[in-house]
């Protein structure tokens, strides 16, 4: 699977155009090519992970189950320590040594959580590839741009330092870099946050992955350069037929721009279903808080969760049953012990006693409080 690739990814021009971010647009991205509905690239059932701090256990991860086809973006949402990134870590192996991780991932039907270090270093940045939200701190700051993704090209092909250059210069171009031939002779602080992402993508790219894993990849950009990389994404995504995981604690950009949202809470997957059917109408009223949390076109980076009330909990000492319950305006009794986690509509999978819009809690489908 991990074999040395030489061929290249087609480069030729595309129109990256401005991105709207709000949730009427659900799916409007839709690749045209999406993936054959046959298998998933990846499954993940029933992951678990636990840390020990001190002496106290912290479920980071506690049972989170979702499946991404070929060539789909998953958008991942949750606010800061809901365990977003550590989920995603756990399956490129890249958690301490001292995490407790069950439960199966299957990337191309091989399990990775059972793969060794060696067999997952040919997969990192090869068939998987992340990108994270600080490239500032990701590219090397002696290193011209050029020469950093010249190396990884090198590292993932047969190619010769000079056939990896052009490739390099021909990456810089598929992330549509701005006078890449220019660039590629830069340090990183020559460049802006936008076009330092754009090089991390590149890097990415390098070892042509079927798998893209953005780590809040645009949370540091302004507004609109973070649309930009969105719409660079969207449009590697569909002419490389790659899959995306998109890591993001907004839900705007989720409805504008994957096909599938999985919300999590608390290490839980909460809410999960195509894009259009959750904004269709959202169920779980975690997820209804987030929406009604997301202001208009102008809003601050990070703002979104401020009108969320209260606090997610502490991962060390769970609350009993959902973990949202202190939180929510629906709680009852019942919700003392665990909503299981199911498909309760088609293809929308959330866990709660009492949904909105169920007629048995407080909410209604379309967001006013009864
Ligand atoms: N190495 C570690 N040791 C102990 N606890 C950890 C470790 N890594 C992460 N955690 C804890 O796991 C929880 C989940 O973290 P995670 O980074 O996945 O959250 P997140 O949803 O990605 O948030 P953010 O958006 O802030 O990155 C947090 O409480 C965090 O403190």
């Amino acid at each position: 699977m991990s074999s040395k690739r030489t061929a290249a990814f087609p480069a030729e021009d595309a129109t990256v155009s401005e991105g709207v971010i709000v949730p009427e647009t659900a799916g409007r991205h839709r690749p045209a090519t999406a993936a054959s509905p046959g298998e998933p690239l990846l499954v993940v059932e029933d992951l678990r992970v636990q840390f020990t701090r001190g002496g106290r256990k912290i479920n980071a991860v506690n049972g989170l189950s979702y499946e991404l086809a070929p060539g789909s973006m998953l958008a991942i949402i949750g606010e800061s320590g809901s365990g977003k990134s550590v989920s995603s870590r756990a399956l490129m192996g890249l958690l301490p040594p001292t995490a407790k991780i069950s439960g199966s991932v299957r990337f191309d039907g091989r399990d990775l959580l059972g793969l060794s270090e060696r067999e997952m270093q040919s997969l990192r940045g090869g068939d998987i590839a992340m990108v994270f939200q600080d490239p500032a701190r990701s590219l090397n700051p002696t290193m011209k741009i050029g020469a950093q993704i010249t190396e990884a090209v090198r590292l993932h092909s047969d190619l010769d330092k000079k056939g990896a250059q052009a490739r390099a210069v021909e990456l810089l171009k598929l992330v549509r870099l701005p006078a890449a031939e220019r660039r590629f002779h830069e340090y990183p602080h020559q460049l802006s946050g936008g076009m330092r992402q754009r090089v991390m993508i590149a890097i990415a790219l390098a070892g042509e992955p079927r798998l893209l894993i953005a780590d809040e990849a645009t949370t540091a950009l302004d507004v609109t350069t973070q649309a930009q990389i969105m719409e660079l994404l969207v449009e590697l995504q569909q002419r490389l037929g790659m899959a995306v995981i998109m890591i993001s604690h907004d839900l705007g950009l989720a409805a504008s721009y994957a096909q599938d949202v999985v919300v999590m809470y608390a290490g839980r997957a909460v809410e999960y279903a195509p894009t259009k059917v959750l904004f269709a109408n959202v169920r779980m009223p975690y997820t209804h808080a987030l929406l009604g949390a997301i202001p208009a076109l102008d809003r601050e980076p990070h703002s979104l969760f401020e009108v969320t009330p209260g606090q997610p909990p502490d991962l060390s000492a769970l609350p009993k049953g959902c973990p949202f319950r202190p939180r929510c305006s629906n709680a009852t009794d019942q919700c003392l012990e665990m909503p299981p986690f199911t498909e309760h509509d088609p293809e929308h999978w959330f866990a709660c006693w009492h949904p909105v819009g169920s007629g048995t809690g407080k909410h209604t489908a379309n967001g006013e409080q009864r």
